[in-house]
């Protein structure tokens, strides 16, 4: 904690917040470790952008703790398509579930931020206090600002009446359950998708979009969840935690690094008509580093595991529903 106290989620009442994602199921299965009771709600029994359901919905569950994993998300392409939907939803599902956590004596909220919020030519390692000192990257500037406005929101209710409202900073996250549709998705399920269909049809190459000069850095959803756990017991201050594993990669990289995992062996196909977005947003770890967490999956490790899960759950994965394995 900023402050050295410890808070204790032994015994407390843990809403997660859109559990069916990939953060959420990775929270989830971390919590589980832990003492807790934990309080889910779908999207069916809770839609969390209309907020009359969301105040009568904390008031009845009373939550002590709020991990706000839901959020509308995607990946390069769907920020650039739907600027009103990651804008308006965001807002929405932010402002009522920090609102009504302060309203029904939440004891501690976490947000999420994320590293594509930072300006897009942040220095780099890119530092927490770097937030809105330059303009943000075009293609994701509206999902951008509806996060810094929920930073913030978390902010002002510290700086207003007290609340332990924090708030982490994850770097680009994958791993298992995250979304396989190629118009949403992000980079590394686009690529494990497109290699393992290549692969089974004998396709003698792969379109990887952009450049493949763009730097990222990459942490496993595993981690992700862990860190958070963390910081709800340990961190206590008014500013973010960034959330990565301090180095980054090419996108080129990282595709032979998936091809490596698939085992294709065709020919990666670079097209520049599709957006690079941000050149580089390697975070600066120090703040969660000096706390004494530190990430564990490494990247060839956990994308082999996110192959092997995508196997195992293709029918099943988001995306793909139906989709031949
Ligand atoms: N993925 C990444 O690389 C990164 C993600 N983050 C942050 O982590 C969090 C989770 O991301 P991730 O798990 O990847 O995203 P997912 O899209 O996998 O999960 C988002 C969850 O939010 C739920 N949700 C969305 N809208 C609503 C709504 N109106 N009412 C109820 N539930 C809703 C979804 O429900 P349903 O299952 O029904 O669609 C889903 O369960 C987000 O805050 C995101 O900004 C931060 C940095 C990087
Ligand atoms: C996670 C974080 O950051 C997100 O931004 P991003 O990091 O640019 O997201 P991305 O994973 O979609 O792309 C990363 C890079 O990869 C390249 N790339 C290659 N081939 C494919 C491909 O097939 N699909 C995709 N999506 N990208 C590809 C792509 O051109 C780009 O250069 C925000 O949208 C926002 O969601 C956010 O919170």
């Amino acid at each position: 904690m900023a402050d050295g106290k410890r808070f204790d989620l032994a015994g407390k009442r843990v809403f997660v917040a859109g559990h069916r994602g990939m953060v959420g199921a990775a929270l989830l299965r971390r919590l589980s470790r832990e003492p807790v009771a934990l309080v889910t709600a779908s999207r069916d029994e809770l839609d969390l952008t209309r907020q009359a359901d969301v105040e009568a919905w904390m008031a009845a569950q009373r939550p002590q703790v709020v991990i706000v994993a839901a959020a509308k998300v995607g990946g390069i392409l769907a920020n650039d398509t739907w600027p009103v939907e990651f804008l308006e939803q965001n807002l929405l599902i932010e402002l009522n579930l920090i609102r009504s956590a302060f309203r029904v004596g939440v004891e501690k909220l976490l947000f999420l931020g994320s590293s594509c919020i930072y300006p897009k030519h942040s220095p780099q390692p890119i530092k927490e206090d770097y937030l809105l000192t330059g303009p943000l990257e075009p293609t994701n500037e509206w999902y951008a600002l509806a996060k810094i406005a929920g930073i913030k929101l978390c902010q002002a209710y510290r700086k207003q009446h007290g609340a332990e409202f924090i708030s982490a900073m994850p770097t680009n996250l994958y791993g298992p359950g995250d979304n396989f549709d190629l118009a949403t998705s992000h980079v590394v399920p686009a690529l494990v998708r497109k290699m393992h269909e290549a692969k089974r049809e004998g396709a003698a190459s792969v379109a990887v979009w952009g450049t493949g000069s763009p730097r990222r850095e990459f942490l496993h959803v595993d981690d992700l969840a862990d860190a958070c756990v963390f910081l709800l017991e340990r961190w206590s201050g008014s500013e973010p935690v960034n959330v990565g594993c301090g180095e980054d990669v090419t996108i080129r990289e990282l595709a032979e690094l998936v091809r490596a995992v698939v085992g294709y062996q065709g020919e990666l196909v670079f097209d520049p008509t599709k957006p690079d977005g941000t050149p580089r947003k390697l975070l600066d770890v120090s703040r969660l580093a000096a706390l004494g967490w530190r990430p564990r999956i490494g990247l060839r490790e956990g994308l082999a595991g996110t192959y092997a899960w995508f196997l195992a759950n293709a029918a099943a994965a988001r995306g793909l529903a139906g989709a031949a394995a």
